[in-house]
């Protein structure tokens, strides 16, 4: 069953366009890796999919719908935003954060402690977010987008910031939510080696699309490999010229 299905996806903000002609799709049980430089447009197809950014050309199909025609499969989506430190005195507790997370009802307390569980934090319930590792954060905010029961796990660089020790337990956990929750998960990355290990498939944007297809098609694509890091450095070059 196909969840996802991006095609011709362009969105332009005042600047210019952002992502252009966009298209890639996701099969149940999938584990898509999004790889693409620093400002190649990763968060604006994120938030075209989440249903934040509205105006852009082309459909983006979600569960077999048009999310330009409905709004049902955007509740099946859990979501997990590039990290922002959380300042040390927040006050929230891990299972306040986790139930800000739940859409419909009443917070069930059994669905907080059941997500809290998945991401083994759930001993850490009461303590305050603002005191936990960033690696353990970073769980909690996995929960949180785990309370609903979603379909489909959408991460935007979800171990940038955090030590290698720590994403590799965060990478295992990502294996087992996919292979062992069956979750289709959609994750941004500027880890080459990651993606490699992770995902089985790949989708290479530049702002355009410069690759879509199975993993080991890219890694093992020299003239793939060698365009993305050449793309890469121009991105980094061109962030650092404005300073
Ligand atoms: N609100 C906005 N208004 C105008 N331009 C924007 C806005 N948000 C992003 N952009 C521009 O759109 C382009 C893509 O940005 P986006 O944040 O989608 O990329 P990204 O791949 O997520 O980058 P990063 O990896 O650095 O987060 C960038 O050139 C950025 O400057």
């Amino acid at each position: 069953m196909q969840i996802v299905n991006i095609d011709r996806v362009s969105y332009r903000y005042d600047g210019g366009y952002a992502i252009q002609d966009i298209s890639f799709s996701a099969e149940e049980g999938d584990l898509v890796g999004i790889i693409g430089p620093n400002g190649s447009g990763k968060t604006t197809l994120f938030n075209c999919m989440l249903g934040i950014l509205t105006g852009y050309s082309g459909t983006i199909t979600i569960f077999g719908q048009d999310i330009r025609k409905s709004k049902a499969p955007l509740k099946q989506i859990g979501y997990v935003p590039q990290k922002h430190a959380i300042e040390p005195g927040f006050p929230a507790t891990v299972e306040e954060i986790v139930s800000l997370g739940i859409m419909r009802g009443k917070p069930a307390r059994e669905r907080i402690i059941t997500a809290l569980e998945t991401v083994d934090m759930a001993r850490e319930k009461d303590r305050r977010i603002g005191e936990l590792s960033g690696g353990q954060q970073q769980r909690v905010l996995i929960a949180k987008a785990l309370v609903n029961d979603p379909a489909l796990l959408i991460l935007d660089e979800p171990a940038t910031g955090i030590d290698i020790e720590t994403q590799n337990r965060f990478y295992s956990l990502m294996t087992r939510l996919n292979k062992e929750n069956k979750l289709t998960i959609i994750m941004s990355s500027h880890d080459l080696d990651a993606v490699n290990r992770l995902a089985n498939r790949v989708a290479c944007i530049n702002r355009s699309m410069f690759f879509h297809g199975d993993t080991h098609e890219f890694f093992e694509n020299e003239d793939l490999l060698k365009k993305y890091s050449e793309a890469s450095m121009q991105a980094h070059m061109h962030l650092h010229s404005h300073h």
